[in-house]
């Protein structure tokens, strides 16, 4: 199955928008695994059988298992959500970004070597940097667009006043994305929870790609205002939530708790749905 009909038919089944973000920090962890680098994909598997039937998809952030040598604490994570929740798509978010040659080897990392379903790039080297991703059937790429981080201002809200209409640079890259790049018809878009009329714009300017929308949760996004601006009932969005869900408990008990936070984030997204 394709990527985008993995996550239409994740979203049908389990009735959800909510991306569970996979960022493990040993030393935020319950008292029982804190600090323990080893227990790393143990604390995440956890999370993961707990919200199985609660989530659109899973998004590991590399960083946080290569800062801790874990990366195959990570394969074997991803293993572990193909088997108990194998119709949840997984987009590894690694927002990688370099010349056709390197990219070609992070496409296998991220597809051969993890499995992962989608992967997050930078744009910012062009198309021959984000190519090498399209060539694997069936795969998904989500573009950085307009991100959540209020430094996303300093490039992406800059005009480009050689380009026609003197688009924003996060438009531009949207109308690419909608447009002339999307060569496999899958790839998507990253536009911050935490700015909803961006939101909005870039749903104008790409109506049928799904967006991977992170900020809700820790960062502080509004989740209503996210769906009000983002949902459409053929392009899914993906809103992802990590440390309000990991983080939920810091007992014993965090499993459940992950469970009941993403519970609560999934019912608002879906309160906000048109
Ligand atoms: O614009 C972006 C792109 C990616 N991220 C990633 O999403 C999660 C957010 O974590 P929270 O704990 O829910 O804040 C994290 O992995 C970021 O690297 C983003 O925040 N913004």
């Amino acid at each position: 199955m394709k990527f985008l009909e993995m996550l239409r038919a994740a979203q049908e089944r389990n009735g959800s928008m909510l991306c569970v973000g996979l960022d493990p920090e040993p030393r935020r962890f319950p008292a029982a695994l804190r600090g323990d680098a080893t227990r790393i994909g143990e604390f995440c598997a956890r999370i993961v059988d707990a919200t199985a039937d609660l989530v659109i998809a899973y998004k590991p952030q590399i960083a946080y298992f290569a800062a801790h040598r874990a990366e195959d604490q990570l394969e074997r994570l991803i293993a572990h959500i193909r088997k108990v929740a194998p119709h949840v798509p997984v987009i590894l978010d690694a927002k990688r970004g370099d010349i056709g040659a390197t990219a070609e080897q992070y496409a296998i990392e991220a597809f051969e070597r993890y499995g992962a379903d989608a992967v997050t790039l930078s744009p910012f080297m062009g198309f021959d940097s984000v190519e090498p991703y399209l060539k694997h059937e069936g795969k998904g790429a989500f573009l950085l667009c307009r991100t959540s981080n209020p430094g996303g201002d300093d490039l992406q809200n800059q005009r480009l006043a050689s380009i026609e209409g003197s688009p924003l640079l996060y438009e531009h890259v949207a109308r690419l994305a909608q447009g002339p790049w999307n060569l496999n018809g899958q790839l998507g878009l990253v536009v911050g929870a935490t700015y909803p009329n961006e939101i909005e714009r870039v749903r104008a300017i790409a109506p049928t790609l799904p967006l991977l929308i992170p900020g809700v949760g820790a960062q502080g996004g509004d989740a209503v205002a996210t769906v009000r601006a983002g949902w459409r009932p053929d392009a899914p969005i993906v809103v992802n939530s990590s440390r309000a869900i990991l983080y939920a408990s810091s007992g014993d008990d965090y499993a459940q708790a992950a469970r009941r936070e993403a519970e609560k984030t999934r019912a608002l997204l879906a309160s906000a749905r048109p």
